[in-house]
């Protein structure tokens, strides 16, 4: 694995920036240390061949051949969360460490699915992790929305009871968005045409997202966009082999939610050098970066700021526009928004006086 690290200043300018995550699974924030607690709490018994110490798993998770190889581990590591107070305990722990690293607003995800396949219910999972949105925002200072996603290898009969499940969740709006993840090939985005449909008559403000073009290639992101009417992609960087996308990326202004560690971890790309930074800021399509599992993929949301800065080089000024657009493409209030990009100038002002433009 490569290393990427950056000199201490601009490291600090990294970690003051007031970052907006935008592509968070709650269950891939599972640190190992977390996950053997939570398995005795909770007398699960782990798979035989699955690794029996914290060491030994760091070691397994640190390559994986494919998006498959990885969800294999993820899933199993799922089973160990029963409780509302486990769920609640994963969330607060990313809060907590996530804080430290300069993280001002979550858009976080769940699977909802791979919970109530093990009879816990969806609200017990949305009360841990409801708990814990709460606390980061009055300890923290960290706002948050909780987007549920469906697994995408799953019936789609499952999903749409999934939907109906969490029916009054979206039409209260306690959750804010729906995603899709799992793996990407060969569940393409038209089986899910109509789960996105019953989401969107839920609720009007609801926002919707997708997996796509991470695995998948350019045509996922375009059957993302066309037949769910997503608003933002996950992942996307396979939108670079279509340069009609990107000019429809561009024109739409749909966010990307790009995750440079994740995407060498999955061997999407062998290293960060090789992500089409330079083809989105070229074509002004909007992106954010995020670290989507940071538990399994070694780096929390700075780590993959600094990774990007050893391999781009970026001024101030690349640096602002890409936290500018992070800001203005999250799913929050004007207010909170205004807040982000006043704290943004005040970090510029500090840093430009320490840091050549
Ligand atoms: N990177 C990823 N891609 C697809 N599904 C996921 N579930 C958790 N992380 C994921
Ligand atoms: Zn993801």
């Amino acid at each position: 694995m490569a290393v990427y690290e950056c000199n201490n200043t601009f490291r600090d300018f990294l970690r003051e920036l007031p970052k907006c995550e935008h592509h968070l699974h709650l269950e891939g924030t599972l640190e190992p240390d977390l996950l053997y607690p939570l398995a005795r709490r909770n007398n699960v018994k782990l798979p035989e061949q699955f690794p029996k110490t914290v060491e030994e798993l760091e070691n397994r998770y640190k390559q994986f051949k494919d998006l498959q190889d990885f969800l294999d581990f993820y899933y199993i590591g799922c089973e160990v969360l029963l409780q509302e107070e486990d769920f609640f305990d994963l969330a607060w722990a990313y809060f907590k460490r996530s804080r430290s690293q300069g993280l001002k607003h979550a858009e976080v995800f769940f699977d909802p699915q791979s919970h109530t396949s093990r009879g816990i219910s969806i609200e017990t999972v949305v009360k841990g992790f409801q708990r814990a949105c709460i606390k980061a925002q009055q300890e923290l200072q960290i706002s948050s929305k909780l987007i549920m996603c469906l697994l995408r290898h799953l019936p789609v009969e499952d999903c749409k009871a999934t939907l109906e499940s969490a029916r009054v969740l979206f039409e209260t709006q306690q959750l804010h968005g729906l995603g899709l993840d799992s793996a990407e090939k060969p569940f393409p985005p038209e089986l899910f045409t109509e789960c996105y449909e019953t989401a969107r008559s839920y609720h009007p403000d609801i926002k919707l997202t997708a997996h796509a073009g991470e695995e998948g290639d350019a045509s996922y992101v375009l059957k993302s966009l066309d037949l769910l009417k997503t608003s933002r992609i996950d992942h996307g960087v396979r939108s670079a082999e279509d340069p009609e996308l990107m000019a429809r990326l561009a024109r739409e202004q749909i966010m990307c939610t790009i995750c440079p560690l994740s995407s060498v971890k999955l061997q999407v790309v062998q290293d960060v050098r090789e992500l089409p930074f330079a083809q989105f800021l070229d074509a002004g399509i909007p992106f954010s970066i995020n670290s989507d599992d940071p538990a399994y993929f070694g780096g929390y949301i700075l780590d993959n700021y600094v990774a990007v800065q050893t391999r781009f080089n970026w001024t101030l000024n690349v640096w602002k526009k890409v936290v500018q657009q992070s800001v203005n493409g999250s799913w929050c209030e004007e207010k909170r928004k205004k807040e982000l990009l006043l704290e943004l100038d005040a970090v510029m002002t500090k840093y430009e006086g320490i840091l050549e433009k």
